[in-house]
């Protein structure tokens, strides 16, 4: 099963349309690949709040239409990175779709944890609620957005679902890339899963994008690693190794749940 993550450049001076016809052709190029997966706030750049509300668009808007038509054009399950989606209450949400390789919509996952304590996403969108899987023949994908990559609980709830493809897309920035490195392994060993992380390069809204996109197998190793720039990363996974690592070394097996929380102890 290849997989191919495109981190792709966000630069303020690109016109957003000019970019979602660059991620097209990108993903158009992916033909032979099983999994393609995009970054978050491709189009928008994930530290460009305020653009936020101007770029904002409904699941039925013009980047879902032109990555279901890349992947269906491709004949790859996409994962098309996430979108600023205007819900029909008017809320907004940070919310990652996966294609089909027909284009129809098969997942749609509202990041969880918004990321700038009492600033930017964190105050501008509100929070989704669900976790989300999504079942494709060899694999299933569970979702997590950038900043939810630090919250390992998110990570275990959706391996106790059956993931064994954990696909993160981000916008991690230069400043904390030594985090997303380490954070992406720890939730690859720790749920015996792969963990296919992609985030942007390039430069918007003041904050250096990290690049450093990586594909890490269910033992914690790292099969392939991105450098800074616009870069296409390629991995070939096993479906059959989650399985095999969970039985081999059957850790998970050993979690105990339900403890009682600590006696209160001292004056
Ligand atoms: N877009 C994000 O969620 C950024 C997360 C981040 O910078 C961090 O966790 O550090």
């Amino acid at each position: 099963m290849r997989a191919s993550l495109i981190q792709i450049a966000v630069d303020r001076d690109e016109p957003v349309e000019s970019r979602r016809l660059r991620a097209a052709a990108l993903v158009r190029e992916q033909r032979g690949s099983t999994l393609v997966v995009l970054p978050e706030l491709w189009t928008v750049g994930a530290f460009a709040y305020d653009s936020f509300e101007a770029e904002a668009e409904t699941l039925d808007g013009p980047t879902r239409r032109a990555m279901a038509e890349a992947a269906a054009d491709a004949g790859v399950w996409l994962h098309a990175g996430s979108i600023v989606e205007r819900a029909a209450d008017g809320r907004l949400f940070n919310t990652a779709l996966v294609l089909s390789p027909e284009g129809r919509l098969a997942g749609v996952y509202r990041k969880i944890h918004r990321f700038g304590f009492d600033q930017g996403e964190a105050v501008m969108m509100a929070a989704g609620e669900d976790l989300v899987t999504v079942r494709l023949p060899e694999a299933t994908l569970g979702l997590g957005t950038c900043y939810d990559l630090r919250f390992p609980e998110l990570f275990r709830g959706l391996a106790d679902a059956g993931a064994d493809v954990l696909v993160v897309s981000a916008g991690w920035p230069e400043r904390r890339r030594a985090h997303w490195t380490l954070l992406a392994r720890a939730r690859a060993v720790e749920n015996q899963a792969y963990v296919l992380a992609c985030g942007t390069s390039g430069t918007h809204a003041g904050v250096q994008q990290a690049g450093r996109s990586v594909v890490v197998d269910p033992w914690g190793e790292v099969l392939a690693e991105a450098g800074a720039g616009e870069e296409v990363l390629t991995a070939v996974l096993d479906p059959k190794k989650p399985a095999a690592t969970r039985e081999q070394f059957p850790a998970l097996k050993d979690r105990r749940l339900g403890l009682a929380p600590p006696a209160v102890r001292g004056s």
